[in-house]
């Protein structure tokens, strides 16, 4: 048996018991879980995530374990904490479920004494060395809804402008996707200047084109670096120098938080399913130091040693199409 360390860590993304449900139920694996994250590790005791008490939840939008920012990783001392930690408990193996920054640290406790595998989960599919990460789908699936909508309220009172905030940490990935998948007519993403006259003037260009615009904006379109993850309202000012321009009220929706619960979309499911099943035939080989990722809709496993951080995350086909339809804010 291979007595195995699970733990979620950064945003959570719906899909994520999927992938614990199917590791609880391959024979071999010997399957406990941290509550909290890195720091969790420490605080908690292990939940042991038998096939029979993962059994029917995988598709609730409310995970098996905890997730959590941890303060821990970001020292040598505090990582030594952690390896200390699975290495007096027996386990031999720690899996960690997160986003970009949590794959850092999971890299680092596999150079530094623990061996790691890793799992891409957050809604901003901006993980290095992966197509997909778990969450993706189902968050775009509720912004696409929202999105629906408002076309329907657009068409009912013609004439307006409709501006619609999404998450997405510092890439633009989801307010890109929702816009090219909802017919939106701007989509203002952090990896091109948010300047705000710009944006204003290019909005201005296209009502003498359309009666009514949708607009989505990332929750990091910020003109100067003062953005912290999470932080809501950017939509506001934009909409400000909009408004001042052309003289027509934005109608603003906050998606918010909404889009990283509920029950995972079937894609979600079925990569999150497959990432479990792929994970534990590693675990078996005893093939540690890797990120079990989605390349062309395949699952691989990357060595951490190739991943290249410094490269873009932002779907470059996505932008190149946006761009050829100028709906981005460059
Ligand atoms: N540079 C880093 N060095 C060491 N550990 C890190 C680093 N960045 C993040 N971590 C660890 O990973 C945790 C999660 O990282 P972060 O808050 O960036 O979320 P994430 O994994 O990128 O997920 P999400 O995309 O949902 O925000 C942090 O709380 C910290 O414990
Ligand atoms: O939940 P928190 O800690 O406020 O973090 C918000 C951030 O997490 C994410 O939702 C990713 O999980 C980002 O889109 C967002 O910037």
């Amino acid at each position: 048996m291979h007595r195995v360390a699970l733990i979620t860590s950064g945003g959570d993304g719906a899909g994520i018991n999927s992938m614990i449900e199917m590791l609880a139920r391959y024979e071999g694996i010997d399957l406990y879980g941290f509550h909290d994250g890195y720091d969790g590790i420490l605080v908690n005791q292990p939940i042991h995530l038998t096939k029979t008490h993962c059994a029917n939840h995988s598709l609730d939008g409310a995970h098996f374990l905890r997730t959590a920012r941890s303060k821990l990783p970001f020292t040598k001392d505090g990582r030594q904490k952690i390896i200390q930690s699975l290495v007096e408990q027996e386990f031999e193996c720690l899996i960690v479920c997160g986003g970009s920054g949590s794959q850092i640290a999971a890299k680092q406790i596999h150079e530094e004494g623990m061996n790691t595998l890793f799992i891409p989960m957050t809604v901003d599919n901006d993980v290095i060395g992966t197509d997909y990460t778990i969450g993706y789908d189902t968050a775009l699936n509720h912004i696409l809804n929202i999105i629906a909508n408002i076309q329907n309220t657009a068409t009912n009172m013609p004439g307006r402008i409709f501006m619609v905030e999404v998450l997405g940490g510092n890439v633009g990935n989801l307010a890109l996707e929702s816009a090219l998948a909802g017919g939106c007519d701007l989509a203002i993403i952090p990896e091109y200047s948010s300047n705000r006259e710009q944006i204003a003037k290019k909005v201005q260009a296209k009502l003498r084109e359309k009666q009514s615009l949708i607009i989505t904006c990332s929750e990091s379109a910020y003109d100067s670096k003062d953005y912290q993850a999470g932080d809501q309202g950017v939509s506001f000012s934009i909409a400000d120098s909009i408004e001042h321009l052309t003289g027509i009220r934005v109608r603003k929706t906050v998606v918010g938080f909404y889009i990283r619960a509920g029950h995972p979309s079937n894609r979600d499911a079925i990569i999150a399913s497959k990432l479990g099943y792929f994970t534990a035939a590693t675990i078996l080989s005893k093939d540690f130091g890797k990120m079990i990722a989605i390349k062309k809709d395949a699952v691989i496993t990357v060595d951490y040693k190739e991943l290249d951080f410094s490269a873009s995350t932002t779907n470059q086909e996505n932008i190149d199409i946006a761009k050829n339809l100028n709906l981005l804010n460059s």
